[in-house]
């Protein structure tokens, strides 16, 4: 389980480079670890055990590892629903978004920021995603609402950008008339 690293390193400002395919083997393990991360980080058992954050998406930067790679793991809302989206995206892009923006209710959090920055992260509520999963498969999809918000999230990481920088600073709270809020 590799450490995450946190605000203020270098690499999580920097654009990642994109993943060349076949992968590497070193590069395979790199998505097995983002996603065990994840999968680990929701069970409360195992949460507890290691001392993990929970989270719903890793990208690689906060690893340490400057690639365009990160692992999304959307819980189902139902109890023994399917989840929403679940995949480790690579060389992700975003090809279309919304005009009508979504933010998360309760703000947004991330395992690299310790501190609480509270505030409504403006995001588009709904985007069609481009990427390549670990065989190289390519994959496009319409995302809407918090599987939206997350890749956004993640995919924001591989660019050097993190959640509080899309937050008014004069008015963090603030939100357009029809921006839809998230639960
Ligand atoms: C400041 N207010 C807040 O943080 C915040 C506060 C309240 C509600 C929300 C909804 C907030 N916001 C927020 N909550 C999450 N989790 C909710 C709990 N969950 C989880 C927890 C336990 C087991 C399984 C799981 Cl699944 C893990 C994920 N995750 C994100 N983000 C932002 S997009 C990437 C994603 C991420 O993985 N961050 C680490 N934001």
């Amino acid at each position: 389980m590799k450490d995450i690293v946190r605000d203020g390193d270098p690499v999580l400002r920097q654009e990642a480079a994109d993943v060349q395919f076949p992968l590497s083997a070193e590069d395979q393990q790199l998505a097995k670890d983002l996603m065990e991360y994840l999968v680990v980080s929701q069970d409360p058992e195992q949460c507890k055990k290691y001392g993990l954050r929970a989270g719903v998406g890793l990208a690689a930067p906060q690893v340490g590892v400057s690639k365009k790679m990160a692992s999304v793991l959307v819980p189902p809302t139902e109890e023994d629903g399917e989840s929403p989206f679940t995949d480790v995206i690579i060389n992700p892009v975003i090809i279309s978004e919304s005009v009508q923006a979504g933010a998360l209710t309760e703000g947004e959090g991330c395992l690299s920021v310790d501190k609480d920055v509270p505030g409504f992260v403006p995001r588009h509520d709904r985007i069609t995603l481009r990427y390549y999963d670990v065989n190289g498969e390519k994959h496009q999809l319409r995302l809407k609402n918090y599987p939206a918000i997350v890749c956004q999230h993640e995919i924001d990481h591989l660019h050097g950008i993190l959640f509080y920088d899309h937050i008014n600073k004069d008015q963090p709270f603030t939100r357009d008339d029809d921006m839809v809020m998230i639960d």
